[in-house]
């Protein structure tokens, strides 16, 4: 079952591009990644999916629902952090939490426990005294409390030091092991890749590409590093999959995606010194995505 479904999704701030004709779907028990740069539209996925705000056309389904006629439902079974997070100050921690809790129809209070254990959270505290960090282990804590079905996610790691973010990723992974569903915004390439098993990768309001972290990884590109006798001319590898071009005098470098022997019979008409083929790491191959639709 698929358990968000987005289909020709736009929605245009008046004359500004916000997102146009986003398509994707995240199946039950995936933990779903959803890469771009800043201004690509992540956040306004995000939220054109919790209904904050509406879509200009194009439609989506949580749970099989239409995330605008089933709104209220569809949310108590939803467990979201945003980007940035705002607290009235003058709270303590637990009566924050209380008061999220209150909106879901069952008893929170061990579960908030519990995860504040685990992120090293003092619910004592004010809100006002504590540092951008812990007002981020709030927000964890809140999105968790309720043990929803899914887990929408915008940016959940800005602020957390290394340790947390390990602590935050571990409880990730036990909640999807329970069955948990997780849509996971980012633009921190090397966190996607070790979280999620697909990801949407989004440029200026468009999908580029949804794919298979291990296929994105493995099957479609290799790096080639050559060494040459004597210096080659910088067109000699222009054939159909070859990119990310880099020729210095007798070192050259680039990714291929295709036919293997097909770039063994044209390496193999240059007199060779040494030779590297590498799996590249996501940064390259997310980088070569989005020189290719330039
Ligand atoms: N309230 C708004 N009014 C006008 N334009 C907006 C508004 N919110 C977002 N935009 C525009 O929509 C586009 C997508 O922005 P969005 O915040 O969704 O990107 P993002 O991928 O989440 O980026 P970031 O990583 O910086 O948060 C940007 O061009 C942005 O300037």
């Amino acid at each position: 079952m698929n358990v968000i479904e987005i289909k020709n999704l736009t929605k245009t701030y008046g004359k500004a591009r916000g997102i146009s004709n986003i398509s994707f779907h995240v199946e039950e028990g995936e933990i779903f990644g959803f890469i771009g740069p800043n201004g690509a539209g992540k956040s306004t996925t995000i939220r054109t999916l919790l209904s904050l705000i509406y879509p200009t056309s194009g439609s989506a389904t949580i749970f099989g629902k239409d995330t605008v006629k089933f709104a209220p439902e569809i949310k108590k079974e939803i467990g979201y952090l945003p980007s940035e997070v705002f607290y009235y100050d003058n709270m303590r921690v637990k009566d924050l939490l209380k008061y999220s809790a209150s909106f879901y129809k069952k008893d929170c209070s061990k579960r908030i426990k519990e995860l504040a254990e685990i992120m090293d959270l003092d619910l004592n505290k004010k809100i006002d005294d504590l540092s951008f960090g812990n007002k981020k282990k709030v927000g964890i804590v809140q999105g968790l409390l309720h043990n929803p079905k899914l887990i929408i996610l915008d940016e959940p790691t800005s602020g957390l030091d290394p340790l947390m973010q390990q602590k935050f990723f571990d409880l990730l992974k036990e909640e999807n092991k329970k069955g948990t569903t997780i849509l996971f915004s980012s633009h921190i390439l090397s966190e996607v890749q070790k979280m999620c098993d697909r990801v949407a990768i989004i440029k200026e309001g468009q999908i580029v590409k949804v794919e298979k972290i291990s296929t994105l990884k493995e099957n479609n590109h290799k790096r080639f590093k050559l060494e040459t006798k004597s210096p080659i001319e910088k067109g000699f590898f222009n054939l159909a999959g070859v990119t990310n071009m880099e020729v210095k005098d007798h070192h050259v470098s680039f990714l291929y995606s295709g036919n293997i022997n097909i770039i063994m019979k044209k390496l193999s008409e240059v007199e060779l010194m040494n030779l590297w083929i590498e799996e590249p790491d996501l940064e390259e191959i997310f980088m070569h995505y989005y020189e290719k639709e330039k």
